[in-house]
């Protein structure tokens, strides 16, 4: 594994989301930012957040989320608010995708109508992808997966066994609805996982098949 490339990585997509921002900021009053999770953003949500541009009329919101406290140390939220909203990234507004309810499947609703008020198709969208070929939290073990990759709704609550915590994924259609799509990944394990994912078809297998066909801009460090 090599930091410095990883580093570097990072930098490299977060010039990249930037700079897409900064042209739809040029001609539309708001963009809307769409993140994924996990580990593997932290250094790009560092290096984001040092990005000048008008942050203020940008909305950032997540591909998916666990459903725990927003200060329960495996939230997306947490991770969003404590390494990319911070210097000039600050002015911009966040929208978690947790609510009060108990269950995401008493949540989902909710979620639903503040996520739909957003400035839709995003500007950009950016996936990570586990070792399972999962992205945000279409999951191959997921019994919610023929569900989240069919419906037209914004947003899906999964449950999986391979994950100790209930979810809520923003569903395969909502997802798609971006100008520009990224996928953020690292390490030897996962390159090949993306090989094989694009050497098949069954989306139900490896469920980042469904992002494979769009304009995709894969962002690969060892
Ligand atoms: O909530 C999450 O965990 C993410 O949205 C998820 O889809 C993530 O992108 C992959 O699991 C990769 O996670 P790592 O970057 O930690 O490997």
């Amino acid at each position: 594994m090599s930091d410095l490339s990883r580093e570097h990585l990072a930098s490299q997509l977060a010039e990249a989301v930037a700079e897409a921002l900064r042209e739809d900021l040029g001609r539309q009053e708001r963009a809307l930012l769409v993140v994924s999770g996990g580990s593997t953003p932290k250094p790009f949500f560092t290096a984001l957040s040092r990005a000048e541009l008008p942050w203020e009329r940008v909305d950032v919101t997540l591909a998916d989320e666990r459903w725990v406290a927003e200060d329960a140390a495996d939230s997306n939220a947490r991770l969003v608010r404590e390494t990319l909203l911070r210097g000039p990234a600050e002015a911009a507004n966040f929208v978690p995708l947790t609510s009060d309810a108990a269950t995401p499947e008493q949540g989902v609703a909710e979620v639903a109508e503040r996520v739909m008020a957003l400035s839709w198709p995003a500007s950009v969208v950016i996936l990570g992808m586990g070792g399972d070929g999962h992205t945000a939290s279409l999951f191959p073990d997921s019994q919610e997966l023929g569900l989240a990759l069919s419906t037209a709704e914004p947003l899906v609550a999964v449950r999986t066994p391979s994950q100790p915590q209930p979810r809520i994924t923003l569903s395969a259609d909502r997802l798609h609805q971006a100008r520009r799509h990224f996928l953020h990944l690292s390490g030897e394990d996962k390159r090949s996982v993306l090989g094989r994912a694009l050497a098949g078809d069954d989306v139900r297998e490896l469920p980042i098949r469904a992002f494979l066909a769009c304009p995709l801009a894969i962002y690969w460090a060892p």
